[in-house]
């Protein structure tokens, strides 16, 4: 490591400095006296520049730079702008800098803010940067107030311009009575002055809103403030407050009059993490309504009693809805929230909410483990299984994995929930230890007051086919359908097809054509009709029904259908089998955009009477609604048919996670699972609500595969128009990371049966894309072995041209 650094912490000369640098630069640059040295991340995101610099402070800025700080250095021939990430007296004490000459370091030119990120922020940025292959600038950038710190611009004329933050904080106008008000008793005919002091009774009011109460306020403000009887003040406006409130009943957190024992376990477990201050992680086994919520609520409610603070990540997509008016019912004022439909300013102020304190719990997706928390005491992911967690562009970071660092750094435990947790935690957990802390795994297994799990029907396609069923509802889910309008009660109907590579499926027999050698389903290719294994390339050509000469693989049947069947064809079927009273309500990417989409949409499925919520996978999710009583499936094995390793898992957390949406509030609740293939150890464990049913299996045969969570597994995939050069730009990336991991390690040096394994280059499953072609290749290590940084100096070497577009994710899980 510290060879490493030296090698790459780098010292620039004087006569780099180019004349076009701002001319304060060079001034400052030359002949200052250092008043001590810092380590400064550069903000340039290129992964060449995977180190922090040395540079002096001079003593003008003495006492102004500290960790944190955005600061002008200058860089090469040109000014950057850059941060803080560790100071000393001597340069000797700074990490990396060996053999370096202190009077040869360039000199910090300018100070340009106030510290912008937290104390543990460098070091996880620089984890990030080598564990996902990410440039070091670009995973610093996370940690930075959204829209609020300086930029360096590039003008035509070639010189540098320092950009200031493109988002201001906002002040308000706050109206208030003074003592003296209090007593004031306007003239009888002061209508204006008497309504504005009544409105001011309760406490002070912004100007804007008692402009909403009466448009010409200004005058009576004016007037009352001469005489003394009110007050104006500027403070700063906190945009984003208000964002994700939501009428919905199960919007509101009850203190219920007694935890389950489960929930007490669970609790327990957190105390044991918070006192050993470690970093260890509880994961909460949960199953779905088993009231895993309230444990986040009790846990945060004693981390902020000690005065620290808590930060919960959930979902994306349950963000808007209920999750924050549970959080807000608890804790009020002291939430700041984050997700991707705040508006810029609002974003700002959440941020800095939290960096000045006054929000003490943060709600928020993934991005929210970014916000400056100070004394953190808890970080809490809830449905710690959802795929949202991994970024999808760079850096692509498992929020997961981030999180554990996070802990790590601030000696505050990390508290995964889910009813179907991923088999990472589950692996960790049952070795009861990972990445130097302990990992610990506690199950509730009741849902509170005795409320129990839906019993589960599953309905064999194949032979409602056999019987003449073309019908998209089976027999038994049509019945129930009209079963629930007839009682005047709440159904879900889940219809997936995120993600969904196309396949072949037969109707008859339900066989799905997958590779001889591989064991992974066949997708389709619709241009070439072909059938390819996007592991190892062979391919199959075939003509799918209606095509004469179609012909299943393994009973010769001729309906080999092309699966596919959209949400709003099953909305027309339900409206048509249903009683026209019964709302239903559809909730998919088309219907959910805007600000408030999702909300909306759930709100109308609150108010309604009757009603029947059908949806992809969105709908799949911490849903509570206690008046639903029927969950049905339209096709259990699209997710199970995805050419990807982990298919099972994620076909079985939907279904179960569908599944628990019904018979939350106790009573009588029914699920119907429609499938081509009631056999697989999948649907029979939904079916049993027992996962090892297949996790069993599944594990077994990922060991043995090398699969995660056994090995890590990096998706490298190149892009672009001509497809002999994305091929051949991987195949240069291979050469150069052979030769990296074997500088690295005689261990890692590609062999067979060695330790790193890489398979391709292959076409990826979504061969062309916005008119790219696309190939990828997959290497897979051992969980310790220092092969990210290869990857990552693999791509800084192999240099693309601009005709290519090379990725390089770590820990994929999008292998489409
Ligand atoms: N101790 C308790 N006594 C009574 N009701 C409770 C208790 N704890 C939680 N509840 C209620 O149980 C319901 C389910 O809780 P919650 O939504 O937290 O479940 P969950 O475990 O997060 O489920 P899922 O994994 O399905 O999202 C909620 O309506 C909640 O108010
Ligand atoms: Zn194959």
């Amino acid at each position: 490591m510290s060879e490493n650094r030296t090698r790459q912490t780098r010292l620039f000369e004087e006569d780099q400095l180019d004349p076009s640098v701002a001319h304060e630069t060079t001034k400052q640059s030359i002949g200052a006296t250092a008043s001590g040295f810092a380590l400064v991340i550069v903000d340039i995101p290129a992964r060449a520049l995977s180190e922090p610099f040395a540079y002096g402070v001079p003593t003008t800025l003495k006492g102004v730079v500290s960790i944190g700080t955005c600061v002008l250095v200058p860089f090469g021939n040109r000014p950057a702008a850059g941060y803080v990430v560790e100071l000393g007296q001597s340069l000797q004490e700074l990490t990396g800098t060996e053999g370096l000459d202190p009077g040869r370091v360039r000199f910090i030119s300018a100070a340009l803010s106030d510290p912008v990120f937290s104390h543990t922020a460098p070091a996880a940025a620089q984890w990030m940067s080598q564990e996902y292959a990410a440039p070091l600038a670009e995973c610093l950038r996370l940690f930075l107030p959204p829209g609020g710190t300086p930029r360096l611009r590039k003008d035509l004329d070639g010189s540098w311009q320092l950009v200031p933050p493109a988002i201001e904080p906002k002040q308000e106008r706050w109206v208030y009575l003074t003592d003296h008000g209090r007593e004031f008793e306007p003239r009888a005919n002061a209508a204006r002055q008497r309504q504005l002091i009544s409105a001011l009774a309760c406490g002070p009011v912004t100007t804007r809103e008692l402009r909403l109460l009466c448009p010409d306020m200004t005058s009576a403000i004016r007037s009352l403030e001469r005489q003394g009887v009110v007050s104006v003040e500027e403070r700063r406006a906190w945009r984003g407050n208000a964002a994700g409130t939501t009428s919905l009943s199960s919007a509101s957190a009850q203190r219920p009059d007694q935890l389950t024992q489960g929930q007490l376990q669970a609790l327990a477990a957190i105390d044991r993490a918070y006192e050993a201050g470690a970093g260890d992680v509880v994961l909460i086994d949960g199953v779905t309504g088993s009231g895993k919520t309230e444990v986040y609520l009790s846990a945060i409610e004693k981390v902020v009693a000690h005065g620290k603070t808590a930060c919960v990540l959930v979902p994306e997509i349950s963000l808007t809805a209920q999750t924050v008016g549970r959080f807000r019912s608890r804790f009020g004022e002291a939430v700041a929230v984050f997700h991707s439909r705040l508006s810029a300013g609002e974003r700002l102020d959440q941020w800095d909410m939290v960096g000045e304190g006054r929000a003490r719990v943060v709600v928020g997706a993934r991005s929210a483990l970014f916000c400056p928390m100070r004394n953190l005491g808890l970080i809490i992911i809830d449905e710690e299984h959802e795929q949202s967690y991994k970024q999808r562009s760079s850096p692509r970071y498992h929020a997961r994995e981030l999180a554990a660092k996070l802990a790590q750094l601030s000696g505050c435990p990390l508290v995964l929930g889910s009813a179907t947790p991923s088999a990472e935690a589950m692996a960790r957990s049952a070795q009861g230890e990972f990445g130097g802390v302990s990992w610990q795994r506690t199950q509730m297994l009741e849902r509170p007051s005795g409320a129990v799990l839906p019993r589960v029907r599953i309905v064999d396609l194949r032979r409602e086919f056999a019987r003449g069923g073309r019908s998209i509802f089976s027999g038994a889910l049509r019945q129930a359908l009209l079963d629930v309008a007839d009682r005047k009660e709440k159904a879900i109907i889940l219809h997936n097809r995120r993600g969904f590579a196309p396949f072949l499926l037969c109707r008859e027999c339900g066989c799905v054509p997958t590779c001889r050698h591989c064991s992974t389903a066949l997708t389709y290719h619709e241009h070439n009709h072909s059938l390819v294994c996007h592991t190892c390339g062979e391919t199959f050509r075939v003509r799918p029904y209606p095509a004469p000469g179609s012909a299943c693989p393994r009973c010769k049947s001729r309906y080999l259908a092309k699966m596919g069947l959209g949400t709003q064809q099953v909305e027309h079927a339900l409206r048509e089998l249903l009683p026209a009273d019964v709302e239903i309500i559809r909730m998919d990417a088309d219907t959910t955009r805007g600000k408030d989409g999702h909300r909306r949409v759930l709100e109308a499925f609150d108010d309604a009477h009757t009603a029947v919520l059908l949806g992809t996978q969105m709908i799949a999710k911490g849903l509570d609604f206690p008046e639903v009583t029927m969950v049905g499936v339209i096709n259990a094995d699209y997710s199970l048919h995805m050419p990807d390793f982990r298919a099972q898992e994620r076909t079985f957390d939907l279904l179960e996670q569908v599944a628990g949406r019904a018979g939350r509030a106790g009573g009588s609740s029914e699920v119907i699972i429609q499938t081509y293939r009631p056999d697989d150890p999948v649907i029979r464990a939904v079916a049993a609500h027992d996962r090892e049913l297949y996790s069993e299996p599944d594990l077994a045969q990922r060991k043995e595969a090398r699969y995660p969570p056994y090995v890590r597994l990096a998706n490298i995939v190149a892009q672009a128009r001509n497809p002999r050069a994305a091929r051949a730009c991987l195949e240069r990336y291979m050469a150069i990371l052979c030769r990296e991991l074997a500088h690295t390690s005689a261990a890692l040096a590609p062999k067979p049966g060695g330790e790193v394994e890489i398979l391709g280059p292959n076409p990826c499953a979504i061969e062309r894309a916005h008119d790219l072609y696309r190939y990828h290749i997959l290497v897979k290590f051992p969980l310790t072995a220092p092969v990210p940084q290869a990857l990552s100096r693999s791509a800084a070497l192999s240099a693309p041209d601009r005709s290519v577009r090379l990725t390089v994710d770590v820990d994929a899980y999008d292998l489409m």
